[in-house]
């Protein structure tokens, strides 16, 4: 059916200004996100340090605490996303939430000041209960406020391209997911929050109104279904090919065709919570790993965290890499690496960079001390007599000796313990050179050490240690320095962070292109759910506890991840790509409707196109 042109040039579609075939609203959505990350992401960094030394929590709880928190902030966009497409529209919903977080945030910092409670100024809060419940307040609203704008930025960012500007679109989810990563990286070097730029934007946007309750009757539209289903099981009843078609009696076609397409999509998403599950391991695993390495760079000094900032480093080369290079080229080669193929390639990646984390730490395996278990005693003894002395230790066969710095002769002396050490020093602390001073009165004396990452040492202090200026101290190192460097962590993080562009760009971005014009927050908020699942799966794994080896861990995710990429790509295979819009225009065709003022402008542009194509050069006007 063709329209008469009178009807094709009603473009209702705000106009939107263009800089370089981009909608220059897209400008204020990106900084927004830049700005929105930067604040995350910065609060993020510095949230279990704050457990584990402000609020005194264990290592553990502070763990369990941080994932839980950032599993709430990915599934915070379901209800963000049912606000902006139901009720309010994703341009408040942005606002409103931003509105929410910020004063999380201001929560969050006010609980952060101990002088509130230090009663008597002793630098130590005197009730923990009331930093710790506005804390969680704090939290609570945080994720509500980034969790809620979440799903909507990216969709509303979406929302703002026309139909001729597809190619621009793709692009759009790239240079948005470097923003997110160029706000991650800066938020650790400086912290004020510009959210006002999001609204400086205001008259610029496209805004979508919101289609009444939608959830509502997406909701009500399965349940019939389902119900409509049961009530007709017997086998006299014809089959229907879509098992929501049992919603037909009731509901409109194009509202069952909008949640066959959803279904669809979040049908495919069941196994990608893995890849999330390896991805989120940076942040702890991995930095784990990273303290029993030597982060001695020469020019400078690495801590174990700061290691994670390879990440967003390295997305912000590869994703130009990849867009402008590496895609282009498997086009040109003729092949055709679909979304979903990306996806899949993707999940390999990470799998391999849990292989390549494998064999770092079998290499830091071999450098690490022999902690004794639950069944041995650890002992060491330091002969700090003139001569050599001879130590019998009676058979035992649960005993594990190791003898340090001066030399030890079994055979029959009495030995003392010195200290115990279960583990290597946190953070991989130590720094090159320290300076000690030793006080007695009047009497003192300075020396120096070079100390290596992750070391420990013990010291002895002789009774002449002041007559000789500190000369006669004895060093005994505990445990050696961390000897293998932190530099070998970079093919892990280059081999994650590959994947993560094709998996997570790619996906952000088919879940945008997939989704019904009404849908689109609910497939983000979708999307995003399947990072909170993979949280929560690091969750239940961290509580649950870990195999024996470190390594052989690392080995159990990657198979399991490549087992998910199979079943995955199997499920990729028989999806067929859609055009919502198309779609949509069909079903509103069939029911001997109009159809929406977007697919008149679309109709317009291919006419616009066709007319182009004949050489007729007729201007059509928008009005
Ligand atoms: C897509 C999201 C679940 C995660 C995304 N994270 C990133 O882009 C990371 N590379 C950031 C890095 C600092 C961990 C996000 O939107 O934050």
């Amino acid at each position: 059916m063709r329209y008469p042109p009178t009807l094709l040039i009603i473009a209702t579609k705000k106009l939107t200004a263009e800089c370089c075939g981009y909608p220059i609203s897209i400008f204020f959505i990106v900084v927004n996100e830049f700005c929105e990350r930067f604040s995350y992401y910065g609060m993020r960094a510095v949230l279990v340090l704050y457990f584990r030394y402000f609020l005194l929590w264990d290592d553990d709880l502070a763990t369990s605490i941080y994932h839980a928190f950032v599993a709430l902030c990915y599934l915070t966009p379901i209800l963000g996303a049912i606000i902006a497409d139901s009720w309010l529209g994703k341009f408040k919903t942005i606002i409103y939430l931003s509105i929410v977080y910020a004063i999380g945030q201001v929560t969050m910092a006010i609980s952060t000041i101990h002088d509130i409670t230090d009663a008597n100024r002793d630098g130590t809060p005197d009730n923990f209960t009331f930093h710790i419940a506005l804390s969680m307040l704090g939290l609570i609203l945080i994720a509500l406020g980034t969790g809620g704008i979440k799903p909507c930025v990216a969709a509303f960012g979406g929302d703002q391209f026309q139909e001729h500007q597809s190619r621009q679109l793709n692009t759009f989810f790239s240079v948005f997911y470097l923003c997110i990563n160029a706000g991650s990286l800066l938020s650790t070097l400086i912290t004020p929050v510009l959210r006002v730029v999001f609204i400086a934007g205001s008259g610029m946007y496209v805004k979508t109104d919101p289609e009444g309750n939608i959830m509502w009757s997406v909701c009500k539209c399965i349940g019939f279904a389902i119900k409509n289903r049961f009530r007709h099981r017997s086998s006299s009843y014809p089959k229907r090919e879509h098992w929501m078609d049992w919603a037909n009696e009731k509901y409109d076609k194009l509202l069952i065709a909008q949640i066959k397409m959803v279904l669809k999509v979040l049908f495919l998403y069941i196994p990608l919570p893995m890849f999330w599950t390896l991805f989120d391991q940076k942040g702890s695993r991995w930095t784990l790993q990273a303290t029993t390495m030597s982060g001695d760079f020469g020019a400078f000094i690495l801590q174990p965290d700061q290691m994670q900032t390879v990440n967003p480093i390295l997305i912000l080369t590869l994703v130009p890499i990849m867009d402008r290079l590496i895609f282009p080229l498997i086009q040109k080669c003729g092949l055709n690496f679909s979304p979903l193929k990306r996806m899949t390639v993707g999940m390999l990646f990470a799998a391999m960079a849990f292989v390549s984390a494998a064999l770092v730490q079998i290499e830091i395996d071999k450098t690490l001390p022999n902690f004794p278990s639950s069944s041995e005693s650890q002992l060491k003894v330091v002969n700090t007599y003139s001569t050599t002395l001879n130590v019998t230790i009676s058979p035992n066969e649960h005993l594990l000796i190791e003898s340090f710095g001066v030399q030890l002769h079994t055979s029959k002396h009495t030995y003392s313990t010195i200290s115990y050490v279960k583990s290597k020093p946190r953070e991989g602390k130590n720094a090159i050179r320290r300076d000690f001073v030793l006080r007695h009165g009047e009497q003192w004396c300075e020396f120096s050490r070079k100390f290596g990452f992750g070391a420990s040492y013990t010291f002895l202090i002789p009774s002449t240690v002041f007559s000789d200026d500190c000369e006669s101290i004895t060093e005994v190192e505990d445990m050696k320095p961390n000897s293998v460097h932190m530099a070998l962590q970079i093919p892990q993080y280059f081999l994650i962070t590959t994947g993560e562009v094709m998996f997570s760009v790619t996906g952000l971005q088919f879940s945008y292109s997939q989704a019904p014009k009404n849908m689109k927050s609910v497939l983000q908020a979708g999307w995003l759910c399947t990072n909170a699942v993979g949280n929560i799966i690091v969750l239940i794994v961290a509580e649950l506890g870990k195999l024996p080896k470190q390594w052989a861990e690392y080995l159990l995710f990657a198979s399991l991840l490549v087992a998910v990429s199979i079943i995955f790509s199997i499920m990729a295979y028989f999806y067929t790509y859609i055009d919502p819009a198309e779609i949509e225009a069909q079903v509103r065709k069939e029911q001997g409707l109009e159809p929406e003022e977007m697919e008149k402008e679309t109709l317009e542009m291919e006419e616009k196109d066709e007319d182009q194509k004949n050489e007729q050069g007729v201007k059509q006007t928008k009005i």
